[in-house]
């Protein structure tokens, strides 16, 4: 039977969400890459699976696969846009719990369409970014070109926030995978550099993990308000300004950070059988 797909994105943050709660799905890294690819598949940053949920209090569970096929613990983006998916199913129900691999994430969906999401605690000890050795995480000795000493903050997925002084400048094809697969990262790292506007206000630009250049990317504008705030750069609020839009992001005195933004829905379609059916391992 065809599998249907919806195409969703947060500030053109792009994913194939794919509906397995009654017919289960898994997919190999070859399947997740073909879909992912533009040209081959489907196309996306990343593919979200909406599967039952596993705890209680959970609305939906979402498993979240990144283009290389690499499984990521946080997707805030995506949980925003599952989040408005499932509330809009449930009449009158704008408040819902979406779980990932990290734990619960209760959100809200306003009356404007924009959904916050609690994604949280940030994770701020070595061992929860994680890193290879015990390092101080407000100032990691990790360097590449022009880019050093970042801000290490755990949201679900480990982040690398480098702050300089002009974002835009910054040759991110180059430095970011060196940066990503750096010997400190034991899983990788998702990398973003930052520059801060004013103290409520954060230029970012990121290179995800398993993905590349991407547009927006909601955990990491979450990591990069943590890692501005811990150094006393901006406030514990702050809008974060990625190359598709902008995230208000609050770090709450009780750790939790919450992400507020919009969603929005492309298209659906149906995968052809022989998409999945003729990608290798
Ligand atoms: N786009 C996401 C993050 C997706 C996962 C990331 N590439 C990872 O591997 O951790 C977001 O909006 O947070």
């Amino acid at each position: 039977m065809a599998r249907r797909f919806l195409k969703m994105h947060g500030l053109g943050n792009d994913f194939v969400v794919l509906d397995a709660r009654t017919t289960p799905l898994s997919l190999t890294g070859a399947q997740a890459r073909v879909l992912a690819d533009r040209r081959f598949g489907v196309g996306c940053d990343q593919i979200i699976i909406l599967e039952p949920p596993q705890s209680a209090g959970a609305d939906v569970f979402m498993r979240i696969l990144n283009p290389d096929g690499s499984e990521s613990g946080a997707c805030g983006n995506a949980t925003r846009c599952v989040a408005s998916l499932i509330a809009a199913e449930g009449a009158g129900r704008d408040r819902l719990t979406v779980e990932t691999i990290s734990g619960l994430l209760p959100a809200v969906r306003h009356a404007d369409g924009l959904v916050t999401v609690d994604m949280g605690p940030a994770r701020l000890d070595w061992r929860q970014i994680p890193l290879a050795e015990p390092a101080d995480t407000l100032s990691l000795d990790v360097a590449a070109g022009p880019l050093s000493g970042p801000c290490t903050v755990n949201m679900g997925n480990p982040h690398a926030v480098f702050f300089v002084d002009d974002a835009e400048a910054v040759d991110l094809p180059q430095w970011g995978p060196q940066l990503e697969h750096h010997t400190a990262f034991p899983e990788r790292a998702n990398i973003e550099v930052a520059t801060v506007v004013a103290p409520g206000r954060v230029r970012m630009r990121v290179w995800e993990r398993g993905a590349g250049i991407t547009l927006a990317c909601g955990s990491g504008a979450c990591a990069t308000l943590v890692a501005a705030a811990r150094r006393g750069l901006t406030d514990r609020k702050a809008d974060i300004v990625m190359d598709g839009g902008t995230l208000t992001i609050e770090w709450r005195e009780d750790g939790h950070v919450l992400m507020t933004g919009p969603v929005a829905t492309a298209f659906s379609g149906e995968l052809d059988d022989a998409l999945l059916a003729g990608a290798g391992r």
